[in-house]
């Protein structure tokens, strides 16, 4: 599904989400179940180092979530940038082929599943005689500056007073270009901790003409704030009046907040709500491990599916430490409610 220039962004979503039949399912946590199968991520790159040592490992994962019933996978690009492979020896055209290399596994994971449901089974909910496949998305994941800082500073927002906005777009310039041209369906800016990033990407989305539709997703310490500490409703304004987006959101935060979180960004926009939370844990950026959350657990958070989709989400999956069950489990409830 690319985006024709006759379409305009918030086009896409409507139709996409009345193929899903209202509301979509986004897929789980990808690094963590990299790591659930064996993959060693403490590394500056973190996920994005299993495209240079385990691309089939990617495929795989990208697989599962599929089969669990994702319609949007995410791409294995969240800490790929090109700042950090030229670090680790990587001339600047390799990096970008890494970059492209992240979409082309999440799309060839797309055309396996699709060539198997087609041979598999048959859809029958249209005319009853043409195979229906499910719609199926692949977007391309930039994390924050915050990710390649590989301190867990994406919650905490804090990059000190030396990063400037125009830091943040020169940070990020060639490779959301690099994505946006890498046959990705749309670009998902992700885990956002605070506005000056907002409002970097919204820049640059502009600024470079870039012509497939973006998701905005922030990272929240709690259910009105972003991890930055600053309101929620300031960063889906940013988001809310950026026309390349076609949906605003949360991911990678407690399950606890994210109800009077969708609550906040409704107020603000109008545009398509996504959440995809974490497991409720807490990232040690120091020793790079997921630890308990001290106070009220989130156990099951998929219990809390239907409620979240009566508040106005329209786009539910997983972050870190979720896995293709609590997709299974999400698909479930959604297709139930
Ligand atoms: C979403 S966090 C768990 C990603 C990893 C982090 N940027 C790090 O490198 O430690
Ligand atoms: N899409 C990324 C987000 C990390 S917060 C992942 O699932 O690994
Ligand atoms: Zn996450």
């Amino acid at each position: 599904m690319v985006l024709k220039s006759v379409d305009h962004p918030s086009s896409f979503m409507t139709n996409f989400l009345r193929s899903c039949g209202g509301s979509a399912v986004i897929d789980g946590g990808l690094a963590t179940e990299l790591q659930r199968h064996g993959a060693d991520l403490n590394d500056p790159l973190w996920s994005a180092k299993c495209l240079i040592s385990s691309p089939h490992l990617i495929r795989r994962v990208h697989l599962d979530y599929l089969e669990a019933g994702a319609n949007i996978i995410i791409s294995s690009s969240y800490q790929a940038t090109l700042q950090g492979f030229e670090a680790k020896g990587f001339s600047r055209k390799e990096g970008e082929a890494l970059l492209e290399k992240s979409v082309k596994i999440a799309c060839e994971a797309r055309d396996i599943y699709n060539e198997r449901a087609t041979k598999g089974f048959w859809d029958v909910s249209g005319d009853g005689a043409t195979p229906r496949q499910r719609p199926i998305l692949v977007a391309a994941s930039v994390g924050s500056y915050g990710a390649f800082l590989a301190d867990g500073s994406e919650y905490s927002g804090r990059y000190g007073d030396n990063v400037s906005l125009e830091t943040l777009k020169d940070f990020h310039r060639r490779r959301v270009q690099v994505l946006a041209a890498s046959g990705a369906d749309l670009i998902a800016f992700e885990t956002i901790p605070n506005k000056l990033e907002a409002e970097a990407y919204a820049e640059l989305l502009d600024e470079e003409g870039i012509n497939i539709p973006a998701w905005f997703s922030f990272s929240c310490k709690d259910g009105a704030s972003v991890s930055s500490g600053e309101p929620v409703k300031d960063c889906a304004l940013v988001a809310g009046s950026c026309e390349q987006v076609i949906g605003v959101g949360i991911n990678c935060t407690a399950p606890r907040y994210i109800h009077e979180l969708i609550q906040s960004i409704q107020k603000v926009t109008d545009k398509p709500i996504l959440i995809y939370p974490n497991s409720g844990e807490t990232y040690d950026g120091r020793r790079k491990e997921w630890v308990q959350s001290s106070g009220v657990g989130d156990v099951d958070f998929v219990s809390y599916v239907r409620k979240w989709r009566e508040a106005g989400a329209s786009l539910v999956g997983g972050c870190c430490r979720t896995t293709p069950n609590t997709i299974r489990a999400i698909s479930k409830a959604l297709s139930n409610s």
